[in-house]
Protein backbone atom coordinates (compact mmCIF):
# COMPACT_ATOMS: atom_id res chain seq x y z
CA UNK A 1 0.00 0.00 0.00
CA UNK A 2 1.23 3.66 -0.78
CA UNK A 3 1.88 6.16 1.84
CA UNK A 4 0.17 8.29 3.60
CA UNK A 5 0.96 12.10 2.30
CA UNK A 6 -1.71 13.87 3.30
CA UNK A 7 -2.32 16.06 6.56
CA UNK A 8 -3.96 14.09 9.24
CA UNK A 9 -6.72 16.94 10.18
CA UNK A 10 -7.51 17.30 5.97
CA UNK A 11 -7.58 13.75 5.99
CA UNK A 12 -10.54 13.28 9.16
CA UNK A 13 -12.22 16.41 7.07
CA UNK A 14 -12.62 14.60 4.07
CA UNK A 15 -13.19 11.15 5.45
CA UNK A 16 -16.09 12.92 7.75
CA UNK A 17 -16.79 14.79 4.02
CA UNK A 18 -16.95 10.66 2.30
CA UNK A 19 -19.12 9.47 5.60
CA UNK A 20 -21.81 12.23 5.31
CA UNK A 21 -22.29 11.38 1.70
CA UNK A 22 -23.02 8.13 2.64
CA UNK A 23 -25.27 8.92 5.33
CA UNK A 24 -27.46 11.85 3.04
CA UNK A 25 -27.57 8.93 0.11
CA UNK A 26 -28.70 6.18 2.66
CA UNK A 27 -25.38 4.06 2.78
CA UNK A 28 -24.74 5.09 6.16
CA UNK A 29 -24.81 1.77 7.02
CA UNK A 30 -21.32 1.01 5.33
CA UNK A 31 -19.79 3.89 7.50
CA UNK A 32 -20.98 2.19 10.65
CA UNK A 33 -20.11 -1.50 9.32
CA UNK A 34 -16.53 -0.16 9.02
CA UNK A 35 -16.86 1.75 12.03
CA UNK A 36 -15.93 5.28 10.91
CA UNK A 37 -19.58 6.17 11.28
CA UNK A 38 -18.58 8.55 14.10
CA UNK A 39 -16.32 10.82 11.85
CA UNK A 40 -18.81 12.25 10.78
CA UNK A 41 -18.77 16.32 11.37
CA UNK A 42 -20.97 17.47 14.18
CA UNK A 43 -22.58 19.93 13.04
CA UNK A 44 -24.37 16.96 10.21
CA UNK A 45 -24.80 15.08 12.85
CA UNK A 46 -26.89 17.49 15.17
CA UNK A 47 -29.24 18.50 12.00
CA UNK A 48 -31.38 16.02 9.99
CA UNK A 49 -29.78 14.62 7.11
CA UNK A 50 -30.52 16.61 3.84
CA UNK A 51 -32.36 14.57 1.31
CA UNK A 52 -31.35 15.12 -2.23
CA UNK A 53 -32.64 12.41 -3.59
CA UNK A 54 -36.29 10.87 -4.25
CA UNK A 55 -37.20 7.54 -2.36
CA UNK A 56 -38.27 6.37 -5.81
CA UNK A 57 -34.65 6.62 -7.10
CA UNK A 58 -33.10 3.19 -7.07
CA UNK A 59 -29.82 2.18 -5.29
CA UNK A 60 -27.75 2.37 -8.18
CA UNK A 61 -28.95 6.05 -9.14
CA UNK A 62 -28.32 7.44 -5.48
CA UNK A 63 -24.75 5.35 -5.72
CA UNK A 64 -24.56 7.82 -9.19
CA UNK A 65 -25.54 11.32 -7.06
CA UNK A 66 -23.03 10.52 -3.97
CA UNK A 67 -20.11 9.90 -6.49
CA UNK A 68 -20.93 12.64 -8.35
CA UNK A 69 -21.30 14.76 -5.00
CA UNK A 70 -17.90 13.90 -4.14
CA UNK A 71 -16.37 15.19 -7.11
CA UNK A 72 -13.60 14.17 -9.76
CA UNK A 73 -11.66 11.42 -8.28
CA UNK A 74 -14.55 9.73 -6.92
CA UNK A 75 -16.51 10.47 -9.97
CA UNK A 76 -13.86 9.41 -12.66
CA UNK A 77 -13.85 5.89 -10.30
CA UNK A 78 -17.32 5.89 -10.82
CA UNK A 79 -16.74 5.88 -14.81
CA UNK A 80 -13.90 3.21 -14.49
CA UNK A 81 -16.04 1.02 -12.30
CA UNK A 82 -18.86 1.47 -15.17
CA UNK A 83 -16.70 -0.53 -18.23
CA UNK A 84 -16.17 -3.43 -14.93
CA UNK A 85 -18.89 -5.68 -14.94
CA UNK A 86 -16.80 -8.24 -14.05
CA UNK A 87 -16.52 -6.63 -10.62
CA UNK A 88 -19.87 -4.59 -10.16
CA UNK A 89 -23.58 -5.32 -10.66
CA UNK A 90 -24.59 -4.57 -14.72
CA UNK A 91 -27.38 -2.03 -13.12
CA UNK A 92 -24.62 -0.09 -11.28
CA UNK A 93 -22.41 -0.12 -14.36
CA UNK A 94 -25.06 1.24 -16.23
CA UNK A 95 -25.99 4.05 -13.88
CA UNK A 96 -21.78 4.76 -13.45
CA UNK A 97 -21.69 4.60 -17.34
CA UNK A 98 -23.98 8.25 -16.84
CA UNK A 99 -21.60 9.99 -15.00
CA UNK A 100 -20.78 13.76 -16.18
CA UNK A 101 -17.78 15.44 -15.03
CA UNK A 102 -18.71 19.13 -16.51
CA UNK A 103 -17.53 21.64 -14.24
CA UNK A 104 -16.93 25.51 -14.27
CA UNK A 105 -14.12 26.25 -16.09
CA UNK A 106 -10.52 28.05 -15.03
CA UNK A 107 -9.73 31.33 -15.99
CA UNK A 108 -7.55 32.39 -18.44
CA UNK A 109 -4.92 33.65 -15.94
CA UNK A 110 -4.52 29.89 -14.39
CA UNK A 111 -3.72 28.86 -18.19
CA UNK A 112 -1.43 31.11 -18.75
CA UNK A 113 0.22 30.82 -15.81
CA UNK A 114 0.24 26.64 -16.77
CA UNK A 115 1.49 27.38 -20.35
CA UNK A 116 4.64 28.92 -18.51
CA UNK A 117 5.25 26.69 -16.48
CA UNK A 118 4.79 23.63 -18.51
CA UNK A 119 6.25 24.99 -22.06
CA UNK A 120 8.50 27.64 -20.54
CA UNK A 121 7.17 30.53 -22.67
CA UNK A 122 4.45 33.12 -22.86
CA UNK A 123 1.25 32.55 -24.02
CA UNK A 124 1.65 34.95 -26.58
CA UNK A 125 5.10 33.41 -27.92
CA UNK A 126 3.58 30.32 -28.84
CA UNK A 127 0.38 31.15 -29.94
CA UNK A 128 -1.21 34.23 -32.42
CA UNK A 129 -4.29 33.99 -30.87
CA UNK A 130 -5.43 32.03 -28.19
CA UNK A 131 -10.01 31.48 -27.17
CA UNK A 132 -10.46 32.70 -23.71
CA UNK A 133 -14.21 30.76 -23.49
CA UNK A 134 -12.73 26.86 -23.54
CA UNK A 135 -14.71 24.35 -26.27
CA UNK A 136 -15.50 21.92 -23.52
CA UNK A 137 -14.70 21.84 -19.54
CA UNK A 138 -14.27 18.74 -17.69
CA UNK A 139 -12.80 18.14 -14.36
CA UNK A 140 -9.34 17.05 -15.23
CA UNK A 141 -8.67 19.80 -17.33
CA UNK A 142 -10.61 21.89 -20.17
CA UNK A 143 -9.84 22.37 -23.85
CA UNK A 144 -9.21 25.79 -25.77
CA UNK A 145 -9.18 26.80 -29.52
CA UNK A 146 -6.00 28.63 -30.18
CA UNK A 147 -3.96 29.19 -34.00
CA UNK A 148 0.23 28.99 -33.83
CA UNK A 149 2.53 31.58 -34.62
CA UNK A 150 3.66 29.27 -37.28
CA UNK A 151 -0.15 29.47 -38.55
CA UNK A 152 -1.34 26.45 -37.80
CA UNK A 153 -5.25 25.79 -36.15
CA UNK A 154 -4.87 23.90 -33.09
CA UNK A 155 -6.91 23.00 -29.66
CA UNK A 156 -5.05 23.14 -26.53
CA UNK A 157 -5.74 20.85 -23.58
CA UNK A 158 -4.79 22.57 -20.19
CA UNK A 159 -4.57 19.81 -16.94
CA UNK A 160 -7.06 21.99 -14.13
CA UNK A 161 -4.43 23.14 -11.82
CA UNK A 162 -4.33 21.41 -7.92
CA UNK A 163 -6.30 18.51 -9.98
CA UNK A 164 -2.86 16.10 -8.93
CA UNK A 165 -2.92 17.28 -4.87
CA UNK A 166 -6.78 16.52 -4.80
CA UNK A 167 -6.64 13.10 -7.02
CA UNK A 168 -3.68 11.86 -4.76
CA UNK A 169 -4.87 13.31 -1.58
CA UNK A 170 -7.93 10.95 -2.73
CA UNK A 171 -6.40 8.49 -3.49
CA UNK A 172 -4.99 8.11 -0.50
CA UNK A 173 -8.12 7.51 1.06
CA UNK A 174 -9.45 5.76 -0.59
CA UNK A 175 -6.71 3.17 0.00
CA UNK A 176 -7.63 3.65 3.10
CA UNK A 177 -10.87 2.63 3.71
CA UNK A 178 -10.12 -0.22 0.90
CA UNK A 179 -7.78 -1.87 3.19
CA UNK A 180 -9.96 -1.44 5.92
CA UNK A 181 -13.14 -3.26 4.03
CA UNK A 182 -11.08 -5.59 2.72
CA UNK A 183 -9.83 -6.33 6.53
CA UNK A 184 -12.98 -5.95 8.07
CA UNK A 185 -15.93 -6.56 5.82
CA UNK A 186 -15.51 -10.01 4.53
CA UNK A 187 -18.29 -9.42 1.14
CA UNK A 188 -15.94 -6.71 0.45
CA UNK A 189 -12.33 -8.87 0.49
CA UNK A 190 -14.35 -11.38 -2.58
CA UNK A 191 -13.98 -7.97 -4.60
CA UNK A 192 -10.34 -7.07 -3.23
CA UNK A 193 -11.10 -3.30 -2.76
CA UNK A 194 -7.36 -2.83 -2.80
CA UNK A 195 -6.38 -4.00 -6.18
CA UNK A 196 -9.46 -2.04 -7.74
CA UNK A 197 -7.90 0.94 -6.19
CA UNK A 198 -4.42 0.09 -7.23
CA UNK A 199 -5.58 -0.20 -10.88
CA UNK A 200 -7.78 2.88 -10.63
CA UNK A 201 -4.72 4.95 -10.03
CA UNK A 202 -2.93 3.32 -12.63
CA UNK A 203 -5.55 4.67 -14.87
CA UNK A 204 -6.07 7.96 -13.38
CA UNK A 205 -2.70 8.88 -13.58
CA UNK A 206 -2.25 8.09 -17.40
CA UNK A 207 -5.11 10.46 -17.63
CA UNK A 208 -3.26 12.62 -16.16
CA UNK A 209 -0.18 12.07 -17.97
CA UNK A 210 -1.20 14.34 -21.68
CA UNK A 211 2.10 12.44 -23.17
CA UNK A 212 0.61 9.18 -22.55
CA UNK A 213 -2.60 10.93 -25.04
CA UNK A 214 -0.45 12.25 -26.99
CA UNK A 215 1.82 9.00 -27.78
CA UNK A 216 -1.88 7.19 -27.92
CA UNK A 217 -3.14 9.63 -30.70
CA UNK A 218 0.24 8.66 -32.34
CA UNK A 219 0.23 4.82 -32.17
CA UNK A 220 -3.74 5.37 -34.14
CA UNK A 221 -2.00 7.58 -36.58
CA UNK A 222 0.36 5.81 -37.46
CA UNK A 223 -2.05 2.38 -37.49
CA UNK A 224 -4.45 4.82 -39.84
CA UNK A 225 -1.56 6.84 -41.74
CA UNK A 226 -2.82 5.28 -45.35
CA UNK A 227 -6.56 4.76 -44.31
CA UNK A 228 -8.67 6.28 -47.33
CA UNK A 229 -12.03 7.44 -44.60
CA UNK A 230 -10.11 7.44 -41.07
CA UNK A 231 -8.21 10.89 -40.36
CA UNK A 232 -6.39 11.08 -36.66
CA UNK A 233 -5.39 14.88 -35.42
CA UNK A 234 -1.57 15.65 -35.44
CA UNK A 235 0.08 15.93 -31.98
CA UNK A 236 2.26 19.48 -31.34
CA UNK A 237 5.07 17.68 -29.48
CA UNK A 238 6.81 21.18 -29.06
CA UNK A 239 4.04 22.69 -27.82
CA UNK A 240 3.39 19.87 -25.59
CA UNK A 241 3.85 18.58 -21.44
CA UNK A 242 2.42 16.41 -19.40
CA UNK A 243 -0.25 18.74 -18.54
CA UNK A 244 -0.58 20.81 -21.98
CA UNK A 245 -1.47 18.62 -25.32
CA UNK A 246 -1.77 21.03 -28.46
CA UNK A 247 -3.04 18.84 -30.89
CA UNK A 248 -4.26 20.12 -34.52
CA UNK A 249 -7.50 21.61 -34.63
CA UNK A 250 -10.69 19.38 -36.62
CA UNK A 251 -12.40 21.38 -38.40
CA UNK A 252 -15.78 19.18 -38.91
CA UNK A 253 -19.39 18.39 -37.53
CA UNK A 254 -20.14 16.15 -34.32
CA UNK A 255 -21.02 12.97 -35.43
CA UNK A 256 -24.28 12.98 -33.30
CA UNK A 257 -25.46 17.01 -35.22
CA UNK A 258 -27.71 14.86 -37.31
CA UNK A 259 -29.40 18.04 -38.79
CA UNK A 260 -25.88 19.84 -40.12
CA UNK A 261 -24.62 15.93 -41.31
CA UNK A 262 -27.75 16.38 -43.70
CA UNK A 263 -27.21 19.55 -44.68
CA UNK A 264 -23.72 18.44 -45.81
CA UNK A 265 -25.24 15.52 -47.29
CA UNK A 266 -23.36 12.98 -45.33
CA UNK A 267 -24.74 9.19 -45.37
CA UNK A 268 -25.02 8.27 -41.84
CA UNK A 269 -24.95 4.65 -42.03
CA UNK A 270 -21.39 4.86 -44.72
CA UNK A 271 -20.22 6.92 -41.40
CA UNK A 272 -21.63 4.10 -38.85
CA UNK A 273 -20.09 1.49 -41.12
CA UNK A 274 -16.67 2.69 -41.28
CA UNK A 275 -16.43 3.81 -37.94
CA UNK A 276 -17.22 0.64 -36.80
CA UNK A 277 -14.88 -1.42 -39.70
CA UNK A 278 -12.13 0.71 -38.11
CA UNK A 279 -12.57 -0.56 -34.63
CA UNK A 280 -12.78 -4.03 -36.02
CA UNK A 281 -9.32 -3.44 -37.59
CA UNK A 282 -8.04 -2.37 -34.50
CA UNK A 283 -8.46 -5.53 -32.58
CA UNK A 284 -8.39 -7.72 -34.87
CA UNK A 285 -5.19 -6.58 -37.19
CA UNK A 286 -3.59 -3.57 -34.58
CA UNK A 287 -4.09 -4.96 -31.30
CA UNK A 288 -4.60 -0.98 -30.67
CA UNK A 289 -8.20 0.03 -30.09
CA UNK A 290 -9.86 3.45 -28.81
CA UNK A 291 -12.32 2.41 -25.92
CA UNK A 292 -14.76 5.39 -26.20
CA UNK A 293 -15.75 6.13 -29.32
CA UNK A 294 -18.92 7.81 -28.64
CA UNK A 295 -20.57 10.20 -31.20
CA UNK A 296 -19.24 13.16 -29.60
CA UNK A 297 -15.52 11.81 -30.46
CA UNK A 298 -16.35 11.47 -33.49
CA UNK A 299 -16.10 14.65 -36.30
CA UNK A 300 -16.97 14.61 -39.87
CA UNK A 301 -14.59 16.47 -41.93
CA UNK A 302 -15.81 18.99 -44.83
CA UNK A 303 -13.68 16.85 -47.49
CA UNK A 304 -16.06 13.50 -46.13
CA UNK A 305 -12.62 12.48 -43.70
CA UNK A 306 -13.81 10.78 -40.46
CA UNK A 307 -12.18 12.12 -37.73
CA UNK A 308 -11.78 10.32 -34.40
CA UNK A 309 -10.83 12.12 -30.99
CA UNK A 310 -9.89 11.84 -27.78
CA UNK A 311 -6.84 9.33 -26.91
CA UNK A 312 -7.04 9.42 -23.34
CA UNK A 313 -8.73 5.87 -22.96
CA UNK A 314 -6.97 3.33 -25.44
CA UNK A 315 -5.86 -0.59 -24.66
CA UNK A 316 -3.46 -2.79 -26.05
CA UNK A 317 -4.19 -6.52 -27.05
CA UNK A 318 -1.04 -8.41 -27.08
CA UNK A 319 -1.06 -10.85 -30.00
CA UNK A 320 -1.26 -13.72 -27.76
CA UNK A 321 -4.46 -12.16 -25.82
CA UNK A 322 -6.20 -11.76 -29.56
CA UNK A 323 -5.21 -15.47 -30.59
CA UNK A 324 -7.07 -16.23 -27.20
CA UNK A 325 -10.16 -14.13 -28.07
CA UNK A 326 -10.07 -16.03 -31.65
CA UNK A 327 -9.83 -19.21 -29.65
CA UNK A 328 -12.69 -18.04 -27.66
CA UNK A 329 -14.60 -17.17 -30.29
CA UNK A 330 -13.56 -21.14 -31.98
CA UNK A 331 -15.23 -22.53 -29.23
CA UNK A 332 -18.37 -21.18 -29.16
CA UNK A 333 -18.93 -21.71 -32.65
CA UNK A 334 -17.70 -25.33 -31.80
CA UNK A 335 -20.01 -25.38 -28.58
CA UNK A 336 -16.74 -26.25 -26.54
CA UNK A 337 -17.46 -25.99 -23.40
CA UNK A 338 -14.03 -27.48 -22.54
CA UNK A 339 -11.81 -25.70 -24.58
CA UNK A 340 -13.56 -22.30 -23.21
CA UNK A 341 -13.11 -23.42 -19.65
CA UNK A 342 -9.71 -24.19 -20.12
CA UNK A 343 -9.36 -20.42 -21.95
CA UNK A 344 -10.82 -18.91 -18.68
CA UNK A 345 -8.52 -20.39 -17.04
CA UNK A 346 -6.28 -18.63 -19.37
CA UNK A 347 -7.70 -15.57 -19.48
CA UNK A 348 -8.72 -14.96 -15.81
CA UNK A 349 -7.49 -16.36 -12.86
CA UNK A 350 -10.34 -19.30 -11.89
CA UNK A 351 -9.72 -19.95 -8.22
CA UNK A 352 -9.02 -23.19 -6.35
CA UNK A 353 -12.62 -22.60 -4.70
CA UNK A 354 -14.77 -22.14 -8.14
CA UNK A 355 -17.45 -24.61 -8.55
CA UNK A 356 -15.91 -25.84 -11.65
CA UNK A 357 -18.81 -28.39 -12.57
CA UNK A 358 -22.06 -25.09 -12.28
CA UNK A 359 -19.66 -23.35 -13.91
CA UNK A 360 -19.37 -26.21 -16.66
CA UNK A 361 -23.78 -26.34 -16.38
CA UNK A 362 -23.48 -22.32 -17.21
CA UNK A 363 -21.25 -22.75 -19.60
CA UNK A 364 -22.66 -25.08 -21.22
CA UNK A 365 -25.91 -23.22 -21.39
CA UNK A 366 -23.73 -20.24 -22.85
CA UNK A 367 -22.36 -22.08 -25.82
CA UNK A 368 -25.55 -23.98 -26.54
CA UNK A 369 -27.08 -21.09 -27.74
CA UNK A 370 -24.81 -20.24 -30.30
CA UNK A 371 -23.90 -23.23 -31.31
CA UNK A 372 -24.01 -23.68 -34.61
CA UNK A 373 -24.74 -20.60 -35.81
CA UNK A 374 -22.86 -19.02 -38.27
CA UNK A 375 -20.64 -16.20 -37.00
CA UNK A 376 -22.53 -13.38 -39.04
CA UNK A 377 -25.11 -14.30 -36.07
CA UNK A 378 -22.49 -13.84 -33.45
CA UNK A 379 -22.63 -10.78 -31.86
CA UNK A 380 -19.09 -9.78 -30.78
CA UNK A 381 -19.90 -7.61 -27.94
CA UNK A 382 -22.70 -9.33 -26.10
CA UNK A 383 -20.69 -12.47 -26.49
CA UNK A 384 -18.43 -10.26 -24.28
CA UNK A 385 -20.24 -9.19 -22.20
CA UNK A 386 -22.04 -12.34 -21.56
CA UNK A 387 -18.78 -13.70 -20.79
CA UNK A 388 -17.80 -10.82 -18.47
CA UNK A 389 -20.94 -11.55 -16.46
CA UNK A 390 -20.48 -15.20 -15.81
CA UNK A 391 -16.95 -14.85 -14.62
CA UNK A 392 -18.38 -11.91 -12.56
CA UNK A 393 -20.91 -14.50 -11.28
CA UNK A 394 -17.65 -16.70 -10.54
CA UNK A 395 -15.23 -14.24 -9.02
CA UNK A 396 -13.15 -14.78 -11.71
CA UNK A 397 -10.54 -11.28 -12.41
CA UNK A 398 -10.53 -10.34 -16.03
CA UNK A 399 -7.52 -8.41 -17.01
CA UNK A 400 -8.00 -4.62 -17.05
CA UNK A 401 -7.34 -4.93 -20.71
CA UNK A 402 -10.00 -7.11 -21.57
CA UNK A 403 -12.65 -5.38 -19.74
CA UNK A 404 -11.78 -2.31 -21.52
CA UNK A 405 -12.23 -4.16 -25.07
CA UNK A 406 -15.48 -4.85 -23.97
CA UNK A 407 -16.55 -1.26 -23.00
CA UNK A 408 -14.73 -0.48 -26.21
CA UNK A 409 -17.12 -2.71 -27.72
CA UNK A 410 -19.97 -1.71 -26.22
CA UNK A 411 -19.59 2.01 -27.05
CA UNK A 412 -18.50 0.94 -30.41
CA UNK A 413 -21.42 -0.51 -31.27
CA UNK A 414 -24.04 1.60 -29.61
CA UNK A 415 -21.77 4.36 -31.75
CA UNK A 416 -23.94 2.50 -34.51
CA UNK A 417 -26.95 2.23 -33.46
CA UNK A 418 -27.21 6.13 -32.65
CA UNK A 419 -25.43 6.51 -36.31
CA UNK A 420 -28.04 3.71 -37.69
CA UNK A 421 -30.16 1.66 -35.65
CA UNK A 422 -30.20 -0.90 -38.84
CA UNK A 423 -26.49 -1.39 -38.69
CA UNK A 424 -25.28 -4.58 -37.53
CA UNK A 425 -21.90 -4.99 -35.69
CA UNK A 426 -22.03 -8.43 -36.28
CA UNK A 427 -22.16 -8.15 -40.03
CA UNK A 428 -19.18 -5.51 -39.89
CA UNK A 429 -17.30 -8.22 -37.85
CA UNK A 430 -17.57 -11.08 -39.35
CA UNK A 431 -15.10 -10.64 -42.74
CA UNK A 432 -12.65 -9.40 -39.94
CA UNK A 433 -13.43 -13.08 -37.43
CA UNK A 434 -13.56 -14.96 -40.30
CA UNK A 435 -10.23 -13.55 -41.20
CA UNK A 436 -8.79 -13.56 -38.21
CA UNK A 437 -9.64 -17.40 -37.48
CA UNK A 438 -8.15 -18.70 -41.14
CA UNK A 439 -5.18 -16.68 -39.81
CA UNK A 440 -4.74 -18.42 -36.55
CA UNK A 441 -5.84 -21.73 -37.91
CA UNK A 442 -3.12 -21.39 -40.37
CA UNK A 443 -0.05 -23.64 -40.64
CA UNK A 444 2.33 -20.59 -40.18
CA UNK A 445 0.59 -19.45 -37.30
CA UNK A 446 0.30 -22.41 -35.41
CA UNK A 447 4.33 -23.15 -36.12
CA UNK A 448 5.01 -20.14 -34.72
CA UNK A 449 3.01 -20.56 -31.22
CA UNK A 450 4.76 -24.30 -31.34
CA UNK A 451 8.06 -21.77 -32.03
CA UNK A 452 7.56 -19.83 -29.01
CA UNK A 453 6.90 -22.91 -26.94
CA UNK A 454 9.54 -24.71 -28.32
CA UNK A 455 11.92 -21.62 -27.09
CA UNK A 456 10.00 -21.68 -23.75
CA UNK A 457 10.80 -25.23 -23.06
CA UNK A 458 14.17 -24.47 -24.49
CA UNK A 459 14.45 -22.45 -21.60
CA UNK A 460 13.25 -24.54 -18.90
CA UNK A 461 15.30 -27.48 -20.33
CA UNK A 462 18.39 -25.16 -20.50
CA UNK A 463 17.99 -24.16 -16.66
CA UNK A 464 16.90 -28.15 -15.97
CA UNK A 465 20.17 -29.87 -15.17
CA UNK A 466 21.39 -27.15 -13.36
CA UNK A 467 18.22 -26.43 -11.09
CA UNK A 468 18.30 -30.71 -10.65
CA UNK A 469 21.64 -30.71 -9.49
CA UNK A 470 21.52 -28.50 -7.26
CA UNK A 471 18.08 -30.05 -5.62
CA UNK A 472 19.88 -33.21 -5.46
CA UNK A 473 23.49 -31.66 -3.51
CA UNK A 474 20.68 -30.33 -0.70
CA UNK A 475 18.99 -33.65 0.10
CA UNK A 476 22.50 -34.91 -0.08
CA UNK A 477 23.81 -32.73 2.73
CA UNK A 478 20.66 -33.43 4.22
CA UNK A 479 18.84 -29.56 3.79
CA UNK A 480 16.41 -30.28 1.83
CA UNK A 481 12.97 -29.09 3.09
CA UNK A 482 9.45 -29.28 1.68
CA UNK A 483 6.74 -27.16 2.62
CA UNK A 484 3.56 -29.31 2.96
CA UNK A 485 0.66 -27.04 2.68
CA UNK A 486 -2.48 -29.91 2.93
CA UNK A 487 -6.42 -28.86 2.58
CA UNK A 488 -8.61 -30.50 5.63
CA UNK A 489 -5.79 -32.53 7.00
CA UNK A 490 -6.23 -30.49 10.38
CA UNK A 491 -9.98 -31.80 10.50
CA UNK A 492 -8.88 -35.55 9.88
CA UNK A 493 -5.99 -35.22 13.16
CA UNK A 494 -9.45 -33.62 14.88
CA UNK A 495 -11.47 -36.99 13.99
CA UNK A 496 -8.27 -39.10 14.87
CA UNK A 497 -8.24 -37.55 17.97
CA UNK A 498 -11.67 -37.76 18.85
CA UNK A 499 -11.97 -41.34 17.63
CA UNK A 500 -9.08 -42.37 19.84
CA UNK A 501 -10.08 -40.33 22.93
CA UNK A 502 -13.59 -42.93 22.42
CA UNK A 503 -11.63 -45.91 22.01
CA UNK A 504 -9.17 -45.17 25.30
CA UNK A 505 -12.72 -44.19 27.25
CA UNK A 506 -13.77 -48.07 26.08
CA UNK A 507 -11.26 -49.38 27.10
CA UNK A 508 -11.19 -47.31 30.40
CA UNK A 509 -15.27 -48.61 31.42
CA UNK A 510 -13.98 -52.15 30.10
CA UNK A 511 -11.39 -52.19 32.74
CA UNK A 512 -13.72 -51.10 35.57
CA UNK A 513 -15.98 -53.29 34.67
CA UNK A 514 -13.19 -56.25 34.99
CA UNK A 515 -11.43 -54.45 37.91
CA UNK A 516 -15.68 -53.97 39.29
CA UNK A 517 -16.35 -58.06 38.49
CA UNK A 518 -12.79 -59.09 40.69
CA UNK A 519 -13.86 -57.14 43.93
CA UNK A 520 -17.21 -58.58 43.75
CA UNK A 521 -15.46 -62.23 43.43
CA UNK A 522 -13.02 -61.71 46.64
CA UNK A 523 -16.18 -60.55 48.60
CA UNK A 524 -14.41 -57.78 49.90
CA UNK A 525 -15.76 -55.42 52.86
CA UNK A 526 -17.77 -53.24 53.37
CA UNK A 527 -21.40 -55.05 51.66
CA UNK A 528 -24.62 -53.72 50.37
CA UNK A 529 -27.22 -55.73 49.47
CA UNK A 530 -24.91 -58.39 50.67
CA UNK A 531 -22.32 -57.45 47.77
CA UNK A 532 -18.89 -55.36 48.10
CA UNK A 533 -19.88 -51.87 47.94
CA UNK A 534 -16.83 -50.86 45.78
CA UNK A 535 -18.10 -53.26 42.74
CA UNK A 536 -21.12 -52.00 43.28
CA UNK A 537 -19.89 -48.40 42.93
CA UNK A 538 -17.36 -49.85 40.20
CA UNK A 539 -20.49 -50.71 38.05
CA UNK A 540 -22.38 -48.32 38.53
CA UNK A 541 -19.77 -45.60 37.18
CA UNK A 542 -18.93 -48.26 34.49
CA UNK A 543 -22.98 -47.96 33.59
CA UNK A 544 -23.06 -44.34 33.48
CA UNK A 545 -19.62 -43.86 31.16
CA UNK A 546 -20.92 -46.61 28.76
CA UNK A 547 -24.67 -45.18 28.17
CA UNK A 548 -23.09 -41.52 27.71
CA UNK A 549 -20.52 -42.94 25.77
CA UNK A 550 -23.13 -44.96 23.49
CA UNK A 551 -25.70 -41.89 23.27
CA UNK A 552 -22.79 -39.86 22.53
CA UNK A 553 -21.90 -41.91 19.47
CA UNK A 554 -25.21 -42.45 18.37
CA UNK A 555 -25.88 -38.66 18.40
CA UNK A 556 -23.03 -37.41 16.36
CA UNK A 557 -23.70 -40.26 13.94
CA UNK A 558 -20.08 -41.75 14.12
CA UNK A 559 -21.13 -45.48 14.70
N1 LIG B 1 -8.52 18.07 -32.23
C1 LIG B 1 -9.67 18.64 -31.97
N2 LIG B 1 -10.27 19.43 -32.86
C2 LIG B 1 -11.46 20.01 -32.60
N3 LIG B 1 -12.12 19.88 -31.43
C3 LIG B 1 -11.57 19.11 -30.50
C4 LIG B 1 -10.33 18.44 -30.69
N4 LIG B 1 -10.03 17.75 -29.60
C5 LIG B 1 -11.04 17.95 -28.74
N5 LIG B 1 -11.98 18.76 -29.26
C6 LIG B 1 -13.23 19.21 -28.62
O1 LIG B 1 -13.09 19.21 -27.22
C7 LIG B 1 -14.02 18.29 -26.62
C8 LIG B 1 -13.38 17.61 -25.43
O2 LIG B 1 -12.19 16.99 -25.84
P1 LIG B 1 -11.75 15.56 -25.29
O3 LIG B 1 -12.83 14.58 -25.63
O4 LIG B 1 -10.40 15.24 -25.80
O5 LIG B 1 -11.69 15.88 -23.75
P2 LIG B 1 -12.17 14.99 -22.53
O6 LIG B 1 -11.96 15.83 -21.34
O7 LIG B 1 -11.51 13.67 -22.59
O8 LIG B 1 -13.73 14.85 -22.82
P3 LIG B 1 -14.70 13.55 -22.77
O9 LIG B 1 -14.13 12.61 -21.80
O10 LIG B 1 -16.03 14.12 -22.37
O11 LIG B 1 -14.76 12.97 -24.18
C9 LIG B 1 -14.40 17.35 -27.76
O12 LIG B 1 -15.67 16.81 -27.56
C10 LIG B 1 -14.35 18.26 -28.96
O13 LIG B 1 -15.54 19.00 -29.06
Amino acid sequence: MRPRKIHRYSMIKRYGKIVDALVKYEFGYIADRMGIGGIRPLRSRIKKPEKVHKDTDSGPKKARLMLEELGPTYIKLGQILSMRQDLIPPEYADEFSKLQDEVQPFGMEEVERLIMEELGSHITDIFECFENTPIAAASIGQVHRAKLKTGEDVVVKVQRPGIKKIIEADLDIMYSIAAFAEEHLPEAKLYRPVEIVEEFERSIKAEMDYTQEGRNADHFARNFRDHPRIYIPKVYWDHSSMKVLTLEYIDGVKSNSFGELERMGVDRTEVATEVLKSFMKQIYDDGFFHADLHPGNVFIMKDGMIALLDFGMAGFLSRDMRNLLIDDLIAITKGDTVLYIELLRDLGSIGDDVDLSSLKVDIDHLLYKYYGRPIRQLNTALILEEMINLLRKYKVRVPANVALLSKGAMTAESFGSIMDPDVNLTVIAEPFAKQAIKDRLRLTNIASSVYRDYNNWTRVLHKAPMQISHILEIAERGYLKLRFDSHGFDRIVAELDAASNRLSFSLIISAIIVGSSLIIQTGMEPHIWGVPLLGVIGFLVAGFFGMWLVIYILRTGRI
